[in-house]
């Protein structure tokens, strides 16, 4: 077999010996779609990732030399709760990697690059999950980020859950076969006798039929679920409010006809064979039998055509994802975050002072003190000071606040706030 790098045109020298930049051989030249502006200045103090805070926001505007009216590039995207974000370390310093890292989780030892989110990649692209609270003309505001102000954004990505999770990915148990392949469920309408399911919900935008989805997240479409992944605590209402289009209401608009006497309950639709109750452990409920699996049949309907194969694996189960235990477990347990009087009085001064500049991402000061025991509670300090200079006071700057604290014995103490010495504005960027 030929190797992958063997196969197609290969990068075009210039002159100059530098690499063309061709889209075949995956040179691709970037186009930074705009910089974030976000509530941390430098890379001290901002989240590992963007989980740590929810509450840390940041506001990104489309480029105009990348679309002449940026809000036509964002159209729809208020549909989605949560979305990614392809950025570039900018601020690495060095452009250089190596094949071994030592996440600060792993407590000095090392992995491969490749199994870490480190910052030092190969190419040096970060991606992030964050909360997409509002889209604005041609801007999008993000909270829970784990990004720097003045990062350069490559591309903007709805999250959906069904293509995003494992968790909402099914997986045949036992026996598969092509006409059981749940990659492309051919069900027989009962209308027309041609509907594709598959096809028809691609282009509902609604992709999983209620037949492939999980136990877990049943009757939701992927917007109202991406909420949930890491983002227990936020209750963004507003999205799943919205009226659903119609391709997502009901299964039959997508293709997926429920066998008569068949309800679009889920527990039905993870029947065993036989259309059988499931045990507890599988999960189900329902004890109605399915139509044409031992039911009795709709007169004038279903005994008339052939009984249709199961358009989905008998059993399936959801599959799960799995990490390492040093990603799931911190090598320290979270740090208690607690504020000296003084430090208290420092940051109710800060936005309530008249004449003061307030805070500029924050909502509040409630807030802005939520995001600074988050940032905390985390350990922000690298492996380095977290074992050598552990009396050292650790500074950092949150939105206008610049924050000086120490650390002790399972707890972060904040000393001081004060506003910091270069607020951080929330500008237009400038088109380079
Ligand atoms: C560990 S990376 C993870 C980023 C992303 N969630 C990912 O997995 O690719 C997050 C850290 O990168 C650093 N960082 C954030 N923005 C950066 C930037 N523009 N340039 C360099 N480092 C940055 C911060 O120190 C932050 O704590």
């Amino acid at each position: 077999m030929r190797r992958l790098q063997e196969l197609g045109p290969r990068p075009t020298a210039t002159p100059c010996g530098c690499v063309k930049p061709t889209l075949e051989t995956g040179n691709l030249l970037t186009e930074p779609i705009g910089y974030l502006e976000s509530c941390f200045t430098a890379k001290n103090g901002t989240p590992r990732q963007p989980s740590i805070c929810s509450h840390s926001r940041a506001c990104l505007r489309i480029r105009k030399n990348i679309f002449n009216n940026p809000a036509h590039s964002l159209m729809g995207l208020e549909q989605f709760s949560h979305v990614w974000i392809l950025f570039v370390f900018h601020k690495n310093g060095h452009l250089s990697y190596k094949a071994k890292v030592q996440p600060p989780r792993l407590n000095g030892a090392k992995t491969g690059v490749f199994s870490t989110r480190s910052p030092h990649r190969p190419n040096a692209i970060g991606l992030t999950l964050a909360k997409l609270e509002k889209v604005e003309g041609g801007a999008i505001y993000l909270s829970g980020i784990d990004m720097i102000h003045g990062t350069p954004v490559l591309d903007i990505k709805p999250y959906i859950a069904d293509y995003d999770s494992p968790q909402n990915l099914m997986e045949p148990l036992g026996d598969f076969n092509l006409q059981n392949n749940p990659h492309k469920p051919k069900t027989v309408s009962q209308s027309d006798g041609k509907t594709n399911s598959y096809d028809q919900q691609q282009l509902s935008g609604c992709v999983t039929p209620q037949l492939y989805q999980s136990t877990k997240e049943k009757s939701k479409c992927p917007k109202d679920r991406a909420s949930e992944e890491n983002y227990l605590k936020h209750n963004d209402t507003r999205k799943i409010q919205q009226p659903l289009p119609k391709g997502r209401e009901r299964a039959t608009d997508l293709g997926v006809e429920p066998r008569s006497h068949q309800s679009l309950n889920v527990a039905e639709e993870q029947m065993g064979p036989h259309g059988l109750e499931k045990t507890p452990l599988e999960g189900g409920t329902n004890k109605r039998p399915v139509s044409g699996e031992g039911a009795p049949a709709v007169p004038g309907n279903s005994m008339e055509m052939q009984p249709l194969p199961h358009p989905c694996p008998a059993r399936t189960r959801t599959t799960d994802s799995i990490v390492p235990a040093w990603v799931r477990e911190a090598p320290e347990a979270p740090l208690q975050v607690r504020f000296t009087p003084h430090a208290e009085m420092d940051l109710w001064q800060l936005s309530s002072d008249p004449g003061q500049v307030s805070f500029r991402y924050f909502q509040s000061t409630e807030e802005a003190k939520c995001a600074i025991e988050a940032v905390l509670s985390a350990d922000p300090r690298s492996v380095y000071r977290r074992k050598l200079c552990q009396d050292r006071l650790f500074y950092f700057t949150v939105d206008t606040a610049h924050i000086t604290c120490w650390f002790g014995d399972g707890f972060a103490e904040v000393l001081r706030i004060k506003l910091a010495p270069e607020p951080v504005h929330k500008t237009e960027p400038v088109d380079l």
